[in-house]
């Protein structure tokens, strides 16, 4: 499978990319070179009637791969020198996700492929009169202010305004340097932060490396707090009791929401169990990830947001989490599926997921089998069982029923092109007690 491109991540100086640049192609573009001696007077001439570029103006941009990509002109900032209409512009590439949203020089953008300028304040007001009232508590919440159940259409358009570019750019996070991927609401004296220093143990944020490093020497804390119910090799899981923990959540919570564009940011940790997968070794317990669960859910959700942090993605980790969130629902006797909306990465993570365990049990399985059954073994909700099956072809209905179609020779090709299948949750290594018997 190809890869969805990510930001950066810096170890010891040395930088990984995921998306490798390429080399210039056919699809180069002439620069816009702000050169101006060999500008014709033409081609000044038409600068200077564009630019400064408007916010959502329309326009080609070089790209980390050397191509040019369509993007959209999300917000402005001047540059310190002489000339007015020297600024850096933050885009969004129209054909990628949100997380690679970036301040670009003027030299990047391809100044012949400028569009008419769209009209802002129209199309915003247009989205959001179209907003339902949910959406609007889900964007309040994600606030820092939170509780305005009611937002007129003006404090909205301010929200928007507030989180469409990215506050905090990197993170140093034990020996990972990282890029972040979206807005998180900090605490407004953090937001003129270019870079936040967290303690990898308990998760305290700082603005200054000194701040940390002092932390350090004061931090007693060598995993997360809560209890260790998962230990397998280096591999630990802790239990959080956002209650219990309630500083914890919320920085892990603001920490979580620089990789999550959708989802909440509940304040209300209290409600929520947090299980933080760590890779242990002699300095103590790395986080690695960790996914949140409502304490009751009446949705019948068993994960409410997953997150591997970007230097250990596509290491399998991001499916040891979800089959965990799976082996807990077991272990309650209940179903459960994730909260939606998912992301792209999450959806693709759960079909791989979803795919990988329902036909490692069909290959097995001889006879007919049900989809209320296969819920039943694998506590994956009936309605995530049908759309993984139709995806797949292996559902007919027949005389007003879905049956399951599986034909070995259907079922081996689907497995070789499912991929690999993760780390594996060792259940004789889980001890652990459903909440509601905790109490
Ligand atoms: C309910 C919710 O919370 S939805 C929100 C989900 N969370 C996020 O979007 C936060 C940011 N993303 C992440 O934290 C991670 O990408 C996760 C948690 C979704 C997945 O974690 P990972 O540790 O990378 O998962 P894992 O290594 O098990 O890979 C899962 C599968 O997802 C797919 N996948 C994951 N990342 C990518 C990528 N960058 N490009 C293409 N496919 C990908 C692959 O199919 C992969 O399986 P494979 O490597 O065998 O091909």
């Amino acid at each position: 499978m190809g890869s969805i491109d990510t930001p950066t991540i810096t170890e010891n100086g040395s930088t990984q990319s995921y998306a490798a640049a390429a080399p210039a192609d056919d699809n180069q573009r002439p620069l816009a070179s702000s050169n101006g001696a060999q500008e014709s007077e033409a081609t000044k001439k038409r600068r200077s009637g564009i630019l400064p570029l408007e916010v959502g103006t329309r326009v080609m941009c070089r790209w980390r791969d050397g191509k040019y990509h369509p993007v959209k002109v999300i917000e402005r900032r001047k540059l310190q020198s002489a000339e007015p209409s020297d600024y850096e512009y933050y885009v969004h590439y129209t054909e990628f996700n949100r997380r690679l949203d970036e301040w670009v020089k003027l030299e990047q953008l391809d100044l012949d492929s400028v569009e008419t300028v769209v009209d802002e304040k129209v199309e915003d007001k247009v989205a959001s009169l179209k907003m339902t009232r949910h959406q609007k508590r889900k964007i309040d919440e994600t606030h820092v202010e939170v509780g305005h159940e009611e937002l007129d259409a003006a404090s909205l358009r301010e929200h928007e305004e507030f989180t469409k570019v990215k506050n905090i750019a990197t993170i140093e996070l034990g020996r990972y340097e990282i890029e972040t991927w979206y807005f998180s609401p900090f605490p407004p004296e953090y937001n003129d932060s270019l870079k936040l220093y967290f303690c990898e143990f308990c998760l305290n944020f700082m603005k200054r490396k000194e701040q940390l490093q002092r932390h350090m020497r004061k931090c007693d804390l060598k995993h997360p707090p809560g209890d260790e119910i998962y230990r397998s090799g280096t591999l630990s899981m802790f239990e959080v009791d956002g209650k219990k923990n309630k500083v914890y959540g919320q920085n892990l919570c603001y920490l979580a929401k620089l990789f999550l564009d959708h989802k909440t940011l509940y304040y209300d940790v209290d409600l929520f169990l947090f299980y933080v997968l760590c890779e242990c070794d002699d300095r103590g317990c790395h986080m690695v990830g960790y996914f949140s669960k409502e304490k009751h859910s009446e949705e019948s959700y068993n994960l409410a947001c997953i997150l591997t942090l970007p230097p250990y993605q596509r290491k399998g980790y991001g499916k040891f989490l979800i089959a965990f969130s799976y082996e807990l629902s077991k272990k309650e006797g209940k179903v459960g599926t994730p909260e939606r909306p998912l992301s792209d990465l999450g959806l693709l993570s759960y079909r791989g997921y979803w795919t990988r365990v329902l036909l490692d049990i069909l290959k097995k399985h001889k006879g007919n089998i049900s989809i209320k059954e296969l819920s039943d073994m694998t506590a994956i909700k009936a309605e995530d069982i049908l759309t993984t099956l139709q995806s797949l072809e292996l559902i007919q209905y027949r005389k007003g029923q879905h049956v399951i179609c599986a034909d070995p020779k259907v079922l081996d090709r689907h497995l070789k092109a499912a991929g690999r299948g993760g780390l594996e949750v060792d259940v004789s290594k889980l001890i652990w007690t459903p909440y509601k018997e905790q109490s």
